[in-house]
């Protein structure tokens, strides 16, 4: 494989994109970049609080910002993006202009298990539903992300998605 490279990782809110971006970035030995994390660390505001506090414009426009001030940075890291990111601005074209795209595409299912507890009150566009309304929301957002997750150069489906398998992957896209 070629390396350093710039990896992204798209998918729905609780894809895995945080977590396996993290086991990823171990593994290669690159630099390890959540969008979300380096959001509230330029900010000093949590997630929701930002939705909260100047609207969800507000957050696509930081997104987008701090999207292309990673991209545009040294190669040699994973990039864990927003469930969100890539359907907003120009930033699904940058992220495929500058990176090896990588869509994790989990059974909303699975999602749905991953996403109950502690992990809906994190995520914003979830706040306050309860478990029906959630599996619609999910649904609503795939019907209207999946044209941007399935631009990825790289696709991946499947209930646990392990670094291994993306490294596998990662070798045949630069195979071929
Ligand atoms: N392969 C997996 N199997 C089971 N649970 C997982 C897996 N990957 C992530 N999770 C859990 O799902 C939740 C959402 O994962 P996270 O990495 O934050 O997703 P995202 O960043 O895509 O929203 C977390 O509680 C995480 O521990
Ligand atoms: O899907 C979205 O629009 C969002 C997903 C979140 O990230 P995760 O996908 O890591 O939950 C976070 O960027 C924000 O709450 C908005
Ligand atoms: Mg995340």
């Amino acid at each position: 494989m070629r390396t350093p490279l710039k990896i992204v990782l798209v998918g729905l809110p609780g894809s895995g994109k945080s977590s396996l971006g993290k086991q990823l970035a171990k593994q290669l030995n690159f630099v390890f970049i959540d969008l979300d994390h380096l959001i509230e660390q330029e900010t000093g505001k949590k997630i929701s609080e930002i939705f909260a506090e100047q609207g969800e414009g507000s957050f696509r426009e930081l997104e987008s910002f701090y999207l292309k001030k990673v991209l545009d940075g040294v190669e040699g890291f994973v990039l864990s993006t927003g469930g969100g990111t890539p359907c907003f601005n120009d930033n699904m074209d940058l992220i495929n202009e500058k990176s090896v795209s990588v869509y994790l595409d989990v059974p909303l299912e699975e999602i749905l298990r991953r996403l109950s507890g502690d992990q809906i009150g994190k995520r914003p566009l979830f706040a306050g539903l309860g478990q029906g309304e959630v599996i619609l929301k999910l649904k609503n957002l795939l019907a209207s992300r999946e044209m941007y997750y399935l631009q990825s150069k790289i696709k991946l489906r499947g209930e646990d998605i392990s670094p291994e398998m993306l490294i596998s992957e990662l070798m045949t896209f630069f195979r071929n």
